[in-house]
C-alpha cells in the first residue's frame, strides 16, 4: 500500500482553509492530519506528524507560523498574503540553514490567475501603458492583493529585462488614491465588492489599441486544484519558490 502524505491546514476554520481541509479530505493521496485555528498551538503539528503544512491565515501570522514550521523541517505551502521583501529575505535566510525544506508562497492558487499574470509580464514591453485593477469581496483586510502585488512586481521586471522603462503620464494634480497605489511604478486599483470573489483585470495600452488580460475566480473551488500542486510538490523542491509558475512549465515558445 503507498503510504499517505500527512497534511496539516493552519487557518482550517477561515474561507480558504475550510475550503483546503475539504480538498485534502478528498485527496486519496493525502492525510489531513490537523486542522489548526487561531487559539490553537503550533506544537501540535509536531505531534500530528505533519511533512507539509499549508497557511491560510491572516498577514500578521504567516511570517512566524512558517518561522516555526521551517525550525521544525517540516514544508510549507503558503496563500495568506502579506510577504513583503524584508520577509522574503529574512526566511530564505532561514531557509539557508535548512537546505532540504520547501516553503511555496504562491500569491494565488487559481491556475487561471497565474497564467494571466505571465501573460500580462509577456505583454507589458510591448505596450506604452500598464495599469492593474483588482476587485475582491470586502471581507478582504488587505490592498492591493497579493495577486495584484505580485503581477505588478513581474511587470515591471519584464519591462526592466527589455530595457522598456514605464511611461510617466501627464497627471500632475490629483485627489490622493486617484491614481491608485504604485507597486514597482505600475499603478494597481483595488475594489472591494459585496457579491465578488477574486477578480483581476490587467490593461495595456499603445496608440490606437488596448489589450485586456482578466482572470475571474467566482469560487474558492478554483484554488484548490493549485493548492493539491502546491502539497504534492513542496518536498521536491527546497528552498523558497515565490509563484505557484515556479512549480508549471509557463513556456509559451516562440519567444526570440
Ligand atoms: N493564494 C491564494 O490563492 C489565496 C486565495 C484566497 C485567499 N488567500 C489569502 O489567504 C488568506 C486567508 O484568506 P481567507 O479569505 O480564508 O481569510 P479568513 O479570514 O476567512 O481566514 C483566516 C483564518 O485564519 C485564522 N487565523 C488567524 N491567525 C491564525 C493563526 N496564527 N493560526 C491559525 N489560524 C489563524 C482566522 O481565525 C481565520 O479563521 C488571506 O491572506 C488571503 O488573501 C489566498
Ligand atoms: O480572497 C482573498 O483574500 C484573496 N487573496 C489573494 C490575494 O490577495 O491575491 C488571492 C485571491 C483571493
Amino acid at each position: 500500500m503507498t503510504e499517505l502524505l500527512p497534511v496539516a491546514v493552519l487557518g482550517a476554520r477561515g474561507r480558504m482553509g475550510s475550503e483546503a481541509v475539504r480538498a485534502i479530505g478528498a485527496a486519496p493521496d493525502l492525510d489531513l492530519v490537523a486542522a489548526l485555528g487561531s487559539s490553537d498551538p503550533l506544537e501540535s503539528l509536531v505531534s500530528a506528524g505533519a511533512a507539509v503544512v499549508v497557511d491560510l491565515t491572516v498577514p500578521e501570522a504567516t511570517a512566524s507560523n512558517v518561522r516555526f514550521l521551517v525550525d521544525h523541517g517540516m514544508h510549507a505551502v503558503v496563500g495568506t498574503t502579506g510577504w513583503t521583501a524584508d520577509r522574503l529575505a529574512e526566511l530564505e535566510a532561514q531557509l539557508a540553514g535548512s537546505p532540504a525544506t520547501g516553503v511555496l508562497i504562491a500569491p494565488n492558487f487559481a491556475l487561471g490567475s497565474v497564467l494571466a499574470s505571465a501573460f500580462a509580464a509577456t505583454a507589458a514591453r510591448y505596450f506604452e501603458s500598464v495599469e492593474i485593477i483588482e476587485l475582491h469581496h470586502p471581507d478582504k483586510v488587505d490592498a492591493p492583493s497579493g495577486t495584484a502585488a505580485r503581477t505588478a512586481q513581474l511587470i515591471a521586471s519584464a519591462r526592466a529585462a527589455a530595457g522598456v522603462p514605464l511611461a510617466p503620464d501627464a497627471t500632475r494634480d490629483e485627489l490622493d488614491g486617484a491614481r491608485g497605489a504604485r507597486v514597482d511604478g505600475v499603478p494597481v486599483h483595488s475594489v472591494r465588492l459585496r457579491g465578488l470573489t477574486a477578480h483581476q483585470e490587467v490593461l495595456l495600452g499603445s496608440p490606437g489599441e488596448q489589450l485586456t488580460i482578466r482572470h475571474d475566480s467566482y469560487d474558492r473551488a478554483s484554488f484548490m486544484p493549485g493548492v493539491l500542486l502546491g502539497i504534492r510538490s513542496v518536498a521536491g523542491h527546497p528552498g523558497l519558490t515565490v509563484g505557484l509558475d515556479g512549480y508549471l512549465d509557463l513556456q509559451t515558445g516562440g519567444r526570440s
